[in-house]
């Protein structure tokens, strides 16, 4: 898989250290997550990616080039801060000043404008938008010299929740076109919808860098529940496919430590006697195994 981005022990000290010794890699066409609480370093590590904010020490390279030089930039879309359009101008005469700036032909202007949904309001001046609209035009600039990245810092903060879906569904159709796509957020229900990749950063440290399915190995678990609870449990035991049994609320936890169906499983246990009343296969939400990741880097 290409690499777009290498971050290698990156680190920024202002009075305290904001971002602490973070290594990271991107791959082309994924989305990558980088997620943590305000103040855990998010804006900080994309400054420096993006050479606004010198770093204490660390580097990385973007498609392979040591640092941010303004070559790398032109293949970056980047939205870091509130969008900065002229109120009184539509959308599409605000699109046409960062067009000449960015040497891009207007007929760009439509695509990206389609891209997130306000083609039909083009010609409204930019103070008439909502919030969410604002935000999207924002997106529609930054991607109109066709960037291979584009750089999301919290793009649904105080959007409603329609608003918050609708940027949601933009963000996965520019991935499904290939675009490789680094989304900061503090909200994990977003980096789960969003996101195939996740950084989590916790007060500037990198406490996982990974696929989001990976972010906890397990497995899952079984609940499960039957007459003879005793006999249940020293069955499930003696199967050796799972970490742990445990009964919780009058049903048994099995986690599982090696792969099988419910309906296996459901097979096994009736050919030893046993039949349940009842069997679900769970997976933790990735909340409890963001909490669990916290946990563990606290102790
Ligand atoms: N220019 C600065 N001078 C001093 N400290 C700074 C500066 N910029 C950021 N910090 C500090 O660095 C830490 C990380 O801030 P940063 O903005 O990167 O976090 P964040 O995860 O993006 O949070 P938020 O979502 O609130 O923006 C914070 O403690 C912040 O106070």
């Amino acid at each position: 898989m290409e690499k777009i981005l290498e971050v290698k022990n990156l680190t920024k000290k202002f009075k305290h250290i904001a971002v602490n010794n973070i290594s990271f890699d991107v791959e082309k066409g994924n989305v990558y997550g980088l997620l943590g609480p305000n103040g855990s370093g998010k804006s900080t590590t994309f400054g420096m990616l993006l050479s606004t904010i010198n770093p204490t020490s660390g580097s990385w390279k973007w498609f392979g080039k040591e640092g941010t030089d303004t070559d790398t930039l032109k293949k970056i879309g980047a939205i870091i801060e509130q969008p900065n359009f002229y109120p009184y101008l539509s959308a599409e005469k605000n699109l046409e000043i960062v067009a000449a700036i960015k040497g891009v032909p207007n007929k760009r202007i439509d695509e990206v404008l389609d891209t997130v949904n306000l083609l039909a309001r083009k010609q409204d001046a930019f103070k008439t938008y909502s919030l969410g609209m604002k935000q999207r035009l924002s997106i529609a600039s930054a991607l109109l010299a066709n960037p291979q990245v584009l750089i999301l810092d919290e793009p649904t903060n105080g959007l409603d929740p329609e608003g918050i879906i609708q940027i949601r569904d933009i963000i996965n159709s520019i991935a499904k076109s290939g675009t490789t796509i680094i989304v900061a957020s503090h909200l994990l229900d977003e980096i789960e919808k969003i996101c195939s990749h996740v950084i989590v950063l916790k007060q500037g440290t990198a406490i996982y860098s990974g696929s989001v399915d990976a972010m906890s190995n397990t497995k899952g678990f079984f609940e499960l529940k039957a007459e003879n609870t005793e006999l249940l449990i020293s069955t499930l035991n003696q199967l050796n496919i799972f970490s742990s049994v445990k009964e919780r609320e009058k049903l048994i936890i099995a986690q599982i430590s090696e792969d099988i169906s419910a309906s296996e499983l459901n097979r096994k246990l009736f050919e030893q006697g046993i039949s349940l009343s009842h069997l679900q296969k769970k997976k933790e939400s990735l909340e409890t195994q963001f909490l669990e990741l916290v946990k563990q880097t606290n102790s």
